[in-house]
This record gives C-alpha cells, structure tokens and sequence, in this order.
C-alpha cells in the first residue's frame, strides 16, 4: 500500500532525525539554543576544563589537513558522526568499551552520559537526572568501568579469588537489577570485570557461592543485599562506588532502613564516590542526596524546571472510559495506536492486571503475586516478542527497558505523577517515539492534576470509532493480502471472478468485505464518547440556564421520563462551563429520551458529537507522608509492594 509505505517511511524519517537531535546535541547547547540554564551545582570551570581537555587532545591527534582529507571523503551521514562532540571517540573510553558500544550500535553519547561522564570518571560524587529513557544506565556504567581499568579507581581495586566487590548498585525491583546487571555483565565482561547480580525471590546458595569467589561488581536489591551483609558473604570495605538507581523508588519502598544500614557499611565514605540517578527527584530526595553524597557533589539536572517533566518524545493521550467498557475498548486502542509494537497496561492493583490479562486475548500479567520465576518467564517472553501486551501493575512501571514497546494503556489517573511519568516512560526511549494513553472515568477524572504537575498537555480523545477502527485494522489487513505470494493467485482466479459477477457489489465493495474478514471483524459497534460504552449514545442536557448540582437535571428527566429510564443512564458528569450535562444512554432509548425532550420547553436534548469540556472532580489527595512509618517517607512496607514477603502495609498494590 502506497500511503502505508509513505507513512512507515515519514515515521521512520523522524525517528532519524529525533535520534540524531538526541545523540548531537548536549545540554549545554541545548540551553544556549533555549536560554535555560543547566543545573551545575559546582565546579563548572572543571568540567569546561575537561571539555577543553577533551578538544585538545583530538586537535593535536590529527593533522589539520589529514582532518579536512577526511571529512571530504565522508558521506553526509558520517559527517554528522565526525562532527558530532558526543562521538564516543571524543571521551577518555577504553577500545575494548568502545568496541562494545560500536556491537551495541551506539556511535555517541547520550546528553546525560555526556554531561557526566568526566565528573564521574574524575571522581565526584553525583546526582543526575534525566527523562525516562534517555540513558540513565549507561551514565553510570561507563565511566565507573573506566575508572576501574584505566582510572583513579584501579590502583584501589581488590583482584583475586574471593576479591570484595568494588561496586555496588542498589535498585528497587529484581527486573532492574537484572537489567542493570546485564549492562554491567556485556561491559564489564569486555575488560575482565565481573558483576554479579542479588536479589531477593531466589536461593540464597549460588548467589552466596559467587560473591565467596569474588567479584568487581554487585547489582541487588537492598533486602537481599543486607541479608547478604548480615551473613557476612558480602564484604563492602574495599568499595569504591555506590550507585542508587532509582533512588526514589527505593526510598519510597520503605527500603530506607536497608540502604542506610548498606551505606553505612563502608569504611571510609569519603573515599568512596556515591551516585543517586532518577527521572524524577521528589524534593524529599535531595535531602538523602545531602546525607550520603559528598558537600561537593555535582548534580546534572537536564530536567530542571522544566515545565514538561515527562518523556517529550511521547504523544500523552486522555481518553475517557468506564470500568465497564475497558476490556472492550482496549483491543481496539491498540489496534488504533500500538503501530503494530507492543503494548503495556498498567493498573493499580494485582487483581485488575489478573483480571484484565484474561480478558484480553493474548495478554500476560506480571506482578507481585505472581512467583518470581513465573515473572522472569513473562518478562523475557514479552522482551522477545512471544506475545504483545503485558498487563502490569506498577512492578514494571520503573526503568524497564524494553525494545519495541509502541503503546502504554494506563487504566486510570496514578495517584503520585511520578507513576505516570515513570510508566509513560516505557515507550519513547533512546530517541523513538511512543504512544501514553490515560483512561479516566470522567466522573472522577484527576486529569488536571496530572496535566499540571508533569507538565504534559493531554490530546482529549474519545473512544475509537468504526471509522477509526477500520481504517487502522484496513491498513493492517491490506498489508496482509499484499504480502500474499502472486503463485498463489493464479489458484483463485476463477473463484475471484465467479464472485465479482455473482455477488451483484462492486470490487472496491467486495475488497472492502475480504479486508473486514482478513481484519477478523464481522461487526463494529458504535461505541459513546463519555464511558466507551458500546451501543451507547451520549447526550448533552441543557436547561438554558447554569446548572449548579447532578439533583437538579435528575429531577428534570424524572419529570420527563419514567424513572426507571433515567436511573439506566451512565457516565453523567456537568460541563465545565456550567451550562449542561452529559451522560450516556442506550442506543435503544435515545429516541424515548428525545422525543420526551421535544415534548418540553424547559429543557433540551441533543446527541453529542464531539465531548465538551467537563467538570473535573479531583480524588481526595493522598499524602507522600501519609500514611507511613518511621523515617518520612512513603512506607508502603519493607519490599512487600513486589511480594518480597517481608511484611508491612501496602504491599496488596502492587
Ligand atoms: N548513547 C546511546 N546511544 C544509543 N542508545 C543508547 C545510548 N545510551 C543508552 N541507549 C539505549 O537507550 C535505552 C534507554 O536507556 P536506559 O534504560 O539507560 O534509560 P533511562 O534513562 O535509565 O530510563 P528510565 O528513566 O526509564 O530508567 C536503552 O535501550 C539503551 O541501550
């Protein structure tokens, strides 16, 4: 299909060039270009320094006229790589790293890993934050595994059988420790540096066995982590970084206890270099930041005060939908915006995704009941494409990072934005585009607040329409019937002519009806705008007057219409200019409700084509602080939140 292809071709057109805004252009340019000022806490001068450091070396490697030789040569491609100052070749990396990174396709560093990398590599200490997806990871790994093969890290480092670790890397969640461990295990593994990866849900016994024969880096949860402490399989004296990802997280977890306890456990903490990363950095975490890091710590803000705290490379849709309709509704919000990738849909509780994932056909569930080994399977079958939804709850919401993920459903507004910035954040990543669509009940909503606090502004969309549905799953189907091998068309010649003149329809009618079978869809319901409902019309009620209270138009209807008619309507919800109200009725009764409205003068009827603004009615807020234990921060119990079964409240969510 022409236009199929011309669309496939534009997409990936702008990916090319969102990537390559991505990989060329670093903060410091990128706040010239806006005027916005990047956090730099300190030292400033020593990073420009290290910068000029950088650009002297390459400067005097290369003869000037060698240098203009080349770049002749070069395609316009390649140009942009040689120009590009965040070429990895432009920073103090190792050729075993470097040849790494080329396997992996990386040419050039991300802002983040650009902006950090020399502090780190020098020795500070550091917080750095940057947008979901960006490469937060990656930040880290590099230059600690440099300063341990190259850098003020390696005359320290332990070597041998049953060497304590020099690194240790604390995460919330078992799925982040092995992702990050995975980084750690390719990379490290390219300089003969070991890691090995902690975590609670798996026999202590081999984990034991790895750390007694010594290792350069450990990744872990902080519960397991501590365990390993108190049974004295894992000595911190010799370390030299302490990394904390997802630093709010943890802390939020109730693992503050755990981490304080494994911070402390170091001899000196001056002589170590401790790093706290995260896209978001609740206020409350600049305090621990202020506890564990060094007076001198750097801290690189690329998100700063900006307005927009969420991924910018992701479309934010709202779209309003019942309870009721959800199960229904979601197939076809995928068929509409997933772009043919995977999808992931969050909800709030465990019993929702269970739910949820056997209504939808081919849909998994992954969280924190389900037993480790069993989220290990799930997760790595999705991470390979065996099947394309995942529904989860907020168990996947930080720092997965999985390729091709095209759409993320969330069923309702999160409480905290931190949730919707971080579960939104698993599409968009690495410079691709993504799809974040929020269902929200429009009696409830809580869109204003998310809207406001992560600085997104939300397309309003409503349910998806025949038309709409039709059109994606058609292009889908079209693809299909083109890829059909021309051998095979001889076979149905005959078949295919009998029809044309049998049927009594056109072709353009008859290919319309093989699309609509290829697509598996023999019917399309309309669905209301207000709830999703399918078969259900919404309709707008104004009195010509404001409209202050839900009682006032209920007791209009009964006046109008039999009681028991107006208790079946669904979804009602004032408008926000005050004037009216929504709600949706059965296809079946709207012309009862209309023709009941025409009867009267004091009131009006009309089907609603488009969905006015509506009244917001926000959820009673929930503290950060609470409904906790000790130490300020949102206990939602030690670890029980992902099943770690170590007690505490809370843990029935996730
Ligand atoms: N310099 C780079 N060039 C190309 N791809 C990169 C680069 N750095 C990282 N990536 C890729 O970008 C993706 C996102 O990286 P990462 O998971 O570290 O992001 P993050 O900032 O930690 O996100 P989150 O906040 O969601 O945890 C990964 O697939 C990673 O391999």
């Amino acid at each position: 299909m022409p236009s199929l292809a011309l669309s496939d071709k534009k997409k990936e057109e702008k990916k090319m060039k969102k990537k390559i805004d991505l990989e060329t252009t670093t903060p410091e340019q990128d706040s010239k270009k806006k005027g916005k000022k990047l956090k730099l806490s300190d030292s400033d001068g020593e990073e420009k320094k290290s910068k000029k450091k950088r650009k002297s070396i390459d400067e005097s490697e290369e003869e000037p006229e060698k240098k203009s030789s080349k770049k002749v040569k070069l395609s316009v491609v390649e140009d942009v790589k040689v120009d590009n100052p965040n070429a990895v070749s432009n920073f103090r990396i190792s050729d075993p790293l470097k040849a790494k990174l080329k396997e992996k396709g990386i040419e050039a560093l991300f802002p983040i890993q650009a902006t950090t990398f020399d502090m780190v590599l020098d020795g500070a200490d550091l917080v750095g934050r940057a947008r979901t997806g960006q490469g937060k990871t990656l930040a880290f790994v590099l230059p600690i595994l440099e300063s341990l093969i190259n850098g003020p890290a390696k005359s320290k480092r332990k070597n041998g059988y049953g060497r304590p670790p020099s690194v240790l890397v604390l995460l919330p969640t078992r799925e982040l420790a092995k992702q990050v461990f995975a980084d750690f295990e390719a990379y490290g593994g390219a300089v003969g540096l070991a890691a090995c990866c902690v975590y609670g849900g798996d026999p202590y016994a081999p984990q034991e066995h790895k750390l007694k024969r010594g290792v350069d880096i450990v990744v872990g949860t902080p519960g397991r982590i501590k365990d390993h402490i108190e049974r004295r399989n894992l000595d911190l004296t010799y370390l030299q970084f302490r990394v904390l990802d997802e630093a709010d997280e943890m802390l939020r977890m109730g693992f503050v206890d755990d981490v304080e306890l494994i911070l402390g456990k170091v001899e000196d903490p001056k002589k170590v270099q401790t790093l706290l990363f995260s896209a978001t950095l609740p206020s409350w975490v600049q305090t621990i930041a202020a506890r564990f890091l060094k007076q001198d710590k750097k801290t690189i803000d690329l998100v700063g005060n900006d307005k927009m705290k969420a991924s910018n490379s992701v479309r934010h849709i709202a779209l309003p939908c019942s309870k009721q309709a959800m199960s229904r509704l979601i197939p076809d919000i995928i068929s509409l915006y997933s772009s043919g990738g995977s999808t992931i849909i969050f909800t709030e509780t465990k019993d929702q995704a269970s739910e949820l994932s056997g209504l939808l056909p081919g849909a998994r569930a992954l969280h924190g009941d389900i037993q480790q080994s069993q989220r290990e399977i799930t997760l790595a079958g999705f991470r390979k494409g065996k099947f394309s939804t995942l529904v989860a709850t907020n168990v996947a919401a930080r720092g997965l990072d999985i390729n091709d993920v095209q759409l993320i459903i969330q069923c309702e507004p999160p409480r905290d934005v931190e949730d919707y910035i971080h579960r939104s954040g698993r599409t968009g990543r690495a410079g691709n585009t993504g799809v974040a669509v929020m269902l929200y009940d429009s009696r409830k909503s809580g869109v204003s607040r998310i809207e406001k606090q992560a600085g997104i502004k939300f397309e309003h969309v409503s349910a998806p329409q025949p038309n709409d549905i039709a059109r994606a799953v058609g292009m889908e189907a079209a693809e299909k019937i083109t890829q059909v091998c021309d051998s095979v068309v001889p076979a149905f010649m005959a078949a295919a002519k009998e029809l044309l003149e049998s049927s009594g329809v056109s072709a353009e009618v008859l290919l319309a009806k093989a699309l609509a079978k290829t697509a598996g869809f023999t019917e399309i319901k309309k669905r209301s705008l207000l709830s999703s409902l399918e078969n259900h019309v919404t309709l707008l009620f104004e009195a010509g007057k404001p409209i202050y209270t839900p009682s006032f138009v209920f007791g209009a209807l009964k006046r109008i219409l039999p009681e028991d008619k107006v208790n079946t309507i669904e979804g009602f919800t004032l408008t926000a200019d005050g004037q009216g109200a929504v709600f949706d009725v059965a296809q079946s009764d709207v012309d009862q409700f209309m023709s009941a409205a025409q009867k009267t003068a004091s009131v009006s009827l009309e089907i609603v084509k488009e969905l006015p603004k509506l009244q917001e009615r926000e959820p009673m807020p929930r503290g950060r602080f609470g409904r906790q234990g000790g130490q300020g921060f949102n206990n939602r119990g030690r670890g029980g939140r992902f099943g770690r079964g170590r007690g505490g409240g809370g843990g029935q969510r996730w």
